[in-house]
Parts: C-alpha cells; structure tokens; sequence
C-alpha cells in the first residue's frame, strides 16, 4: 500500500500499525421471518485502519455501497474480506476511501461472520500522513488523537460515513 501511494517515508504509515491494536466482532444474524424489513447491521464504515472479514457459514448478507447502489459480496469458501476503514481513509489523505457496507437477513438460516479490526495504538494523533499533504493535495482531514475520533464514532449513531465529517476539512471528495 505505501507502494502504490509513492510515499516518502513509508514509516509514516507502517509505525502506526506496527503496535496497533487487534480487536474482534463476532456477528451472529438468526434467520428473520421478514427480511425485506429488517436489517441485520446499518449501512457503516468501520473505524479501524483494515478489517477483515470472514463470511464463517457462507451464507449471503454482506453489501457494500458502490456508486450509490447496494452490491451484494458473494461469500467464497475460505476466503477473506479486506475492507479499508476510516482510519487508513484519514491517514491515506483521502487517497483509499473506507468502504460503507451493511449486512442484511434472510428467512433461511442463520448467518455469522467474524470481523478482525486492525486499528493504530492508543495514544497516537489520526491524520493525514504528511508526506501525502502537498500545496497541490492539502489536508483533507484534521488530526486529532485515536481516542476522541473513537469515543466520538461509540457515541454517535451509526449512519453511513457521516462519522467522517466531524474530521473533513473540505467537502472535496465526492461520495
Ligand atoms: O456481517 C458482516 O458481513 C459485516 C460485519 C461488519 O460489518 C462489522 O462487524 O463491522
Ligand atoms: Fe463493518
């Protein structure tokens, strides 16, 4: 990833993860008599730097948000989802944009899936790696620390990525 970014100094990035934090979600859905009306999980970003995701039992629900549609990700035996969340979104400077995704019901059988997050540590300051803010592609994002981007994402309800907002300097990016 800091390959393809070019990035100066390609610490800025890896020191952050080099100690950071692990943390898991095991997510259970029972089969829903009424799937059309029920959610399994609200359309979100996570606020983790990579997720990743497994679909244990195979069964579909997992969509992510591509060009304003809903578009379904097959689950395939063994295999993983990699999902880039808000803090590699803040850190890359806009560059990789976490993806918003949902999980929906089915009236068949129940689904699991267990989501690893891969975060920066605890104390570190969340923003935009400096060598990707240039006079031409200034900072989109504020830096705050780990903690308050975390506490502000706990208490507040999910909703997409509106979360992000509370640290975006500019509306340059189009959702
Ligand atoms: O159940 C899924 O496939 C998605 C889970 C998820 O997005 C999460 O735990 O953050
Ligand atoms: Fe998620």
């Amino acid at each position: 990833m800091t390959k393809a970014l070019k990035i100066q100094e390609p610490s800025e990035l890896l020191d952050f993860f080099e100690e950071g934090d692990q943390s898991i979600r095991f997510n259970y859905y029972p089969p829903c008599p009424q799937p059309d009306q029920v959610i399994g999980l609200n359309p979100h970003s996570d606020a983790s730097g990579l997720t990743i995701l497994l679909q244990v039992n195979e069964m579909q629900g997992l969509q992510i948000k591509k060009d304003g549609l809903w578009v379904p990700i097959n689950p395939l035996p063994n295999a993983f989802v990699v999902n880039i969340g808000d803090l590699l979104e803040i850190m890359t400077n806009g560059i990789y944009r976490s993806i918003e995704h949902r999980a929906t019901t089915n009236s068949e059988k129940e689904r699991i899936s267990v989501a690893a997050f891969h975060n920066i540590q605890m104390g570190r300051d969340l923003g935009p790696a400096p060598s990707l803010v240039t006079p031409e592609s200034p900072a989109l994002y504020k830096t705050i620390t780990l903690e308050e981007y975390v506490e502000g994402y706990l208490a507040s309800k999910i909703k997409g990525k509106s979360y992000l907002d509370v640290v975006r300097l500019k509306n340059e990016i189009d959702e």
